[in-house]
C-alpha cells in the first residue's frame, strides 16, 4: 500500500525541474521587489528632500519602470509555472486513477459507489489544482522573498528588522493552526461530496425500482440529507476561511503599525534615522507582510487541496488493497505481472506472441482451483477439471451454487485464491490479458449496450475497424437483421443510454453478433433464465451452435435443450463440483440432477 502523501511526493518529484525554475524566478522576483523599493526611495529622496530637478532623476525613474515591468513579468512567470505544474499533476493523477480503475479486478469494480469514484476522479483531482497553482508558488515566494527583504531591512535599521522578525512567525503559526482545522474539514467535505454523488447516481439508476416500491420519496429525502451534509461541510470550510482572512489581516495591520510607529519615533523624536532609510523600510514592510499574508490564503487552499489529494490516494490505495486481498498468493503474482505488463510491451512478454497466433479452440484446465470473494464469504472449491479443445460444456446447479463465479474464473475476470487455470497447458495468469480477451467472447444475460449506434454496438466486438458489410453479415448470423430493418434509422439508430431501448432477447442477439465478428476460440455463455419467444429461442440456438462449432464453449445452462446437447455437464452444488458427465450418465447416477431435469420439464423449460 502507498505511504501517506506519497502521491503528493511522487507528483512533486515529477515536477522537480519546474520547482527549481520556480525557486529562481522567486529569487529574481525578490530582487525586483527590493530593487523597486530602493529606487523609489531614492527618487522620492532626491525629488522631495534634496529638491533635485526631474531631469536629474530621469535615469532612476527609467530604472524604476524597468524593475516594475520585470516584477510584473516575474510574477506572471511564477503563476504560469504554477499552472503548468497543476495541469501536468492533474493529468497524471487522473490517468493513474483511470488506469487503476480500468485495471481493477471485477471485485474492486463492484466495491464502493460508482458515483463516489466518479466524484473522486473528476472533482477531487480538479481540487488538487490549488496545491500546485497557488500553494507551491506562494510557498516558494514566502521561503525566499521575505528573507531578502529582512536582510535588506537589517542592513538599514536593526530595530525594524527585529520587530519584523519577532512578529512574522505569528502568521505561519496562525496558518498552521487554521490549516490543521481546514484539512479535516476538507476531507469531510470530500467524503460528503462522494456520498452525495453516490446516492444520486444510485437513485438515478434505480429510479424505476424505487418508484415501484414507493421508495422514491424516501430516496429524495436521502439525497436531501446528503446534499445538506455537503453544504454544511462546505460552509464549515468557508467559515474557517473568512475568519482566517480577518485574523491574518489584523495581525498584518498590527505588525505594520508597530514598525511604522517605531520608525516615526526614530525619525521625528530621536532623530536617529534619515528620511531615506525610514521611507525605504516603510516601503518594504507592507511587501514583507503581504507576502506572508498571501501565503496564508494559499495555505488554506493548499490544505483543501491536500484533503482532495488524500481522497485520490485512498481510491488508488483501495484498488491495490483489493487486488492484494482478493488474489492472495496467486494474486500477488498476477499483480506483479500486471505491473510488469505496464512497463513492457505486452507482445514482448514470453507466451504472448505464440498465444496471439492460435486460432483453434484451446483446451482449458482448472488445477485445484479455489476462490473466495472475501474471507468468510461464499467458497468455491471445484478441484481439478479439464475441458478438451472444442468441447461443449454445460454448467448446471441451483441458484447461488457458484456457476457464474466459475464462469468468471474461466474468463479471467476473477483470479483464483489458490490453484490455477491453464489454457493449452499454460497458466492463464502468464498469458497477456489483452491477448487472451482477444480470443474470448463472454455473452452475459444482460450484455451492456453502449451509447452509440446499433452498428457501432455490434462493431465493438471486432476490436478492429470493420466495414458495414461485415456488421450486417454478423447481424444476419445472429438473427438481428430483421430487428435492424425495423429501427427508424436502421443500423444508424442510436441505442443504449439516451437512445432507443432494446429488449432482453435483442440485447443477447446483439452480443452474439459481436461474437460473430470476433469469431472467438472460447465462448462463455450465461444462458438467459427468462423465457424467450420460440422464434428468438430458435435463432439464438442456431447462432450459438454455429459459433460453437469453432470454439470451446462453456455455458451456464438453464435450458434442457442446451444441457442435453452438451458434450459434458458439470453439476455444481454449494461451490463444489458434485459430478460431471453426459446427460444420460448424470440421469443414471445423480438424484439431484434428475430432480432438476424433472423440475425443468414441469416448468416448460425444455
Ligand atoms: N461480488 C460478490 N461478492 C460476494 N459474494 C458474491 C459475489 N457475487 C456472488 N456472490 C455469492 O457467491 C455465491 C455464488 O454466486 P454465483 O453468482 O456464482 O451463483 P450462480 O450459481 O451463478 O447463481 P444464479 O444461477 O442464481 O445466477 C452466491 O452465494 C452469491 O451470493
Amino acid at each position: 500500500m502507498r505511504g501517506k502523501s506519497s502521491l503528493l511526493a511522487e507528483q512533486m518529484s515529477a515536477q522537480r525541474k519546474r520547482l527549481i525554475l520556480l525557486g529562481f524566478t522567486s529569487l529574481a522576483l525578490g530582487a525586483a521587489i527590493t530593487g523597486q523599493a530602493v529606487l523609489l526611495a531614492e527618487a522620492v529622496e532626491r525629488i522631495f528632500v534634496q529638491r533635485s530637478s526631474l531631469a536629474s532623476v530621469s535615469g532612476i525613474l527609467s530604472a524604476l519602470l524597468g524593475v516594475m515591468a520585470a516584477r510584473t513579468l516575474l510574477a506572471y512567470g511564477n503563476g504560469r509555472i504554477g499552472l503548468q505544474m497543476a495541469s501536468s499533476a492533474k493529468t497524471s493523477m487522473r490517468a493513474e486513477v483511470l488506469r487503476k480503475l480500468s485495471n481493477a479486478s471485477m471485485q474492486m469494480s463492484l466495491r464502493g459507489q460508482t458515483g463516489g469514484k466518479v466524484s473522486v476522479a473528476l472533482d477531487a483531482v480538479d481540487e488538487a489544482d490549488g496545491y500546485f497553482s497557488q500553494y507551491m508558488p506562494r510557498m516558494m515566494e514566502a521561503a525566499i522573498i521575505p528573507v531578502l527583504i529582512l536582510i535588506m531591512v537589517f542592513t538599514q535599521h536593526m530595530n525594524s528588522g527585529w520587530i519584523m522578525l519577532v512578529t512574522a512567525p505569528f502568521i505561519p503559526i496562525f496558518m498552521i493552526l487554521v490549516g490543521l482545522q481546514t484539512k479535516n474539514k476538507s476531507e469531510e467535505k470530500y467524503a460528503q461530496l462522494a456520498k452525495l454523488s453516490g446516492t444520486f447516481l444510485d437513485s438515478l439508476q434505480g429510479l424505476v425500482s424505487l418508484k415501484l416500491f414507493g421508495r422514491a420519496r424516501r430516496q429524495q429525502q436521502e439525497i436531501e440529507r446528503s446534499s445538506l451534509g455537503y453544504r454544511d461541510a462546505t460552509m464549515g470550510i468557508l467559515r474557517i476561511a473568512f475568519t482566517n482572512t480577518f485574523m491574518l489581516e489584523s495581525i498584518v495591520m498590527l505588525s505594520i503599525g508597530i514598525v511604522a510607529l517605531e520608525l516615526a519615533l526614530q525619525l521625528l523624536v530621536f532623530k536617529s534615522l534619515s528620511f531615506h532609510k525610514a521611507f525605504l523600510i516603510l516601503l518594504l514592510v507592507p511587501e514583507f507582510y503581504s507576502l506572508l499574508k498571501n501565503t496564508g490564503t494559499a495555505f488554506h487552499g493548499g490544505r483543501t487541496s491536500m484533503g482532495a489529494i488524500r481522497k485520490v490516494e485512498e481510491l488508488l490505495a483501495d484498488s491495490s488493497e483489493a487486488v492484494a486481498l482478493t488474489y492472495g498468493q496467486a494474486g500477488r503474482g498476477n499483480t506483479d505481472k500486471m505491473q510488469q505488463s505496464e512497463q513492457t510491451d505486452s507482445a514482448d512478454r514470453p507466451g504472448s506472441a505464440d498465444w496471439r497466433t492460435i486460432r483453434t479452440p484451446p483446451s482449458i484446465e482448472l488445477r485445484d482451483v479455489r476462490f473466495r470473494y472475501a474471507p468468510d464469504s461464499f467458497k468455491l472449491a471445484v478441484g481439478s477439471i479439464s475441458f478438451g479443445a472444442g468441447e461443449q460444456i454445460a454448467i448446471v446447479g441451483r441458484s447461488g451454487s457458484g456457476k457464474t463465479t466459475l464462469l468468471h474464473l474461466l474468463a479471467g475476470l476473477l483470479k483464483p485464491t489458490s490453484g490455477e487455470v491453464l489454457i493449452n497447458g499454460r497458466p492463464r495468469a502468464q498469458i497477456d490479458e489483452a491477448a487472451w480477451f482477444d480470443h474470448v467472447s463472454y455473452i452475459t444475460q444482460h450484455p451492456y449496450i453502449f451509447a452509440g449506434t446499433f452498428a457501432e454496438n455490434i462493431a465493438i466486438g471486432a476490436g478492429r475497424e470493420v466495414s458495414r458489410g461485415e456488421v450486417v453479415e454478423a447481424a444476419q448470423a445472429a438473427g438481428l437483421a430483421a430487428v435492424a430493418d425495423e429501427l427508424e434509422l436502421g443500423y444508424d439508430t442510436p441505442v443504449g443510454e439516451g437512445g432507443r431501448g432494446l429488449s432482453g432477447g435483442e440485447k443477447q442477439r446483439l452480443a452474439l453478433a459481436r461474437a460473430f465478428l470476433k469469431r472467438p476460440a472460447v465462448i462463455l455463455f450465461d444462458e438467459p433464465t427468462v423465457g424467450l419467444d420460440l422464434h428468438t429461442e430458435r435463432v439464438l440456438q442456431r447462432s450459438i451452435a454455429e459459433l460453437a462449432s469453432s470454439a470451446t464453449m462453456i455455458t451456464v445452462a438453464h435450458r434442457l435443450y442446451t444441457i442435453r446437447h452438451a458434450d459434458r455437464i458439470l453439476y455444481m452444488d454449494d461451490g463444489v463440483l458434485l459430478d460431471s458427465g453426459s446427460h444420460e450418465e448424470l440421469l443414471a447416477r445423480l438424484p439431484k440432477y434428475v430432480e432438476m431435469v424433472n423440475a425443468q420439464w414441469k416448468g416448460g423449460y425444455a
